[in-house]
């Protein structure tokens, strides 16, 4: 008898006996000693939650507001490359399990599957994930591209000028199947469209990714973008208030879910203080280690306005295409209207520090 998928965990267990070991590597690996891969997961188990009781949790509301639109629940597709690595539809049977449970799809800039694509198969808003590249002109075209295909706001990352040192990579030798293109960066110089996912052993600058970027880069983004541009990978104070001065619409707290900077906290650790620094001048989202419902719990709690899952998604690609995100998703919101329900919480808006064990 198979046993069923109850938990997100339980996917992630099936998924790796469907996918090969160069993509679950890929996929499930972090950086250096993966410090902080470990603390990403176990720093939300470590937050207590206080139990409260005798309020009246026959209606619950998991709605949340983000730059504007409204969603049924908040929780978002984190921007992950490759997804024909994990599935022979990749990004577009993303789309799709994104859209039936009805959860913004964040594309990657190293997406398999072009931007009008994804477009076609989503009912659910979609954001881009914006790698700038060495050549402004070209990211400038990119900009323009993602915006006509009716993505509604960017995502700017900021925490990879170089990737980090990922030995499970090195290990398994991972590259890109013949057949398997970045397509949304094809019409690049032939050098940058051709460039490894790795540079070769001791170099560490790739052709696809900017060294340069600043925030200088920031302003001109906004000066281009007729979407919010928000930044990904803020983890420090200081970088959220320029963040703010700088005019993004919004940040997301993340560590690039421990794949670039071993032995940086948590993003658990990092979210209050980031949200202080911002003091609600724009939403702050987060992601990083988050597999349970009472994991978007506590990171509302802490004042995320929403969360960002990446592996689990991706898990569930693995396991079954569409229905596999979607499930994923569904379980999380099932969990979280649970933990709301036992925490006597009845709506997002009524999540705050004190749901938490002091
Ligand atoms: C396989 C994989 C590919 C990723 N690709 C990108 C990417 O193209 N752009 C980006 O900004 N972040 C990328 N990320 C980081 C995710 O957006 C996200 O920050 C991280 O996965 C969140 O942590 P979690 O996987 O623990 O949920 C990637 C993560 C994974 C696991
Ligand atoms: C030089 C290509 C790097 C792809 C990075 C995708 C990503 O962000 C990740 O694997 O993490």
């Amino acid at each position: 008898m198979n046993t069923p998928l109850a938990s997100l965990h339980d996917i992630e267990i099936a998924a790796r006996g469907c996918l090969s070991s160069m993509a679950y590597e890929y996929v499930s690996g972090g950086a250096g000693d993966e410090c902080t891969l470990g603390w990403n997961e176990r720093d939300w188990n470590s937050i207590r939650l206080r139990q409260r009781v005798l309020v009246d949790v026959a209606e619950l509301d998991t709605s949340v507001s983000l730059l504007g639109r409204t969603l049924s629940h908040p929780i978002l597709l984190a921007p992950t490359a490759y997804h024909k690595l994990i599935h022979a539809d990749g990004e577009v049977a993303t789309a799709r399990g994104a859209s039936e449970a009805g959860a913004p799809m964040i594309m990657s800039s190293f997406s398999n599957s072009p931007i009008e694509d994804v477009a076609r198969a989503t009912t659910a808003p979609f954001w881009f994930q914006l790698y700038v590249q060495p050549d402004r002109e070209f990211t400038k075209a990119l900009v323009q591209r993602v915006e006509a295909a009716g993505c509604e706001a960017l995502c700017l990352t900021v925490d990879t000028p170089v990737l980090g040192a990922r030995y499970r990579e090195t290990r398994t030798g991972f590259h890109l199947p013949d057949g398997l293109t970045r397509a949304n960066l094809e019409g690049m110089t032939q050098v940058a469209a051709d460039a490894a996912h790795r540079p070769p052993e001791g170099a560490i600058y790739s052709a696809v990714l900017e060294p340069r970027l600043t925030w200088k880069d920031v302003e001109w983004l906004r000066s281009i973008a007729t979407v919010p541009v928000l930044l990904k990978g803020i983890m420090d104070p200081d970088d959220a208030r320029l963040a703010v001065q700088h005019g993004a619409s919004g940040v997301i707290v993340s560590n690039h879910g421990a794949r670039n900077l071993d032995t940086v906290p948590s993003t658990a650790m990092a979210l209050p203080h980031v949200v202080d620094a911002i003091d609600g001048r724009v939403p702050v989202l987060v992601d990083g280690g988050i597999r349970r419902g009472t994991d978007v719990l506590k990171a509302l709690a802490l004042g995320a306005s929403s969360v960002l899952i990446g592996r689990p998604y991706l898990y569930g690609l693995a396991v079954d295409g569409a229905a596999g995100v979607s499930r994923v998703v569904r379980t999380l919101r099932t969990e979280l209207e649970m933990a709301m329900a036992l925490t006597g919480r009845t709506s997002v808006s009524a999540i705050d520090r004190s749901v938490l064990w002091a």
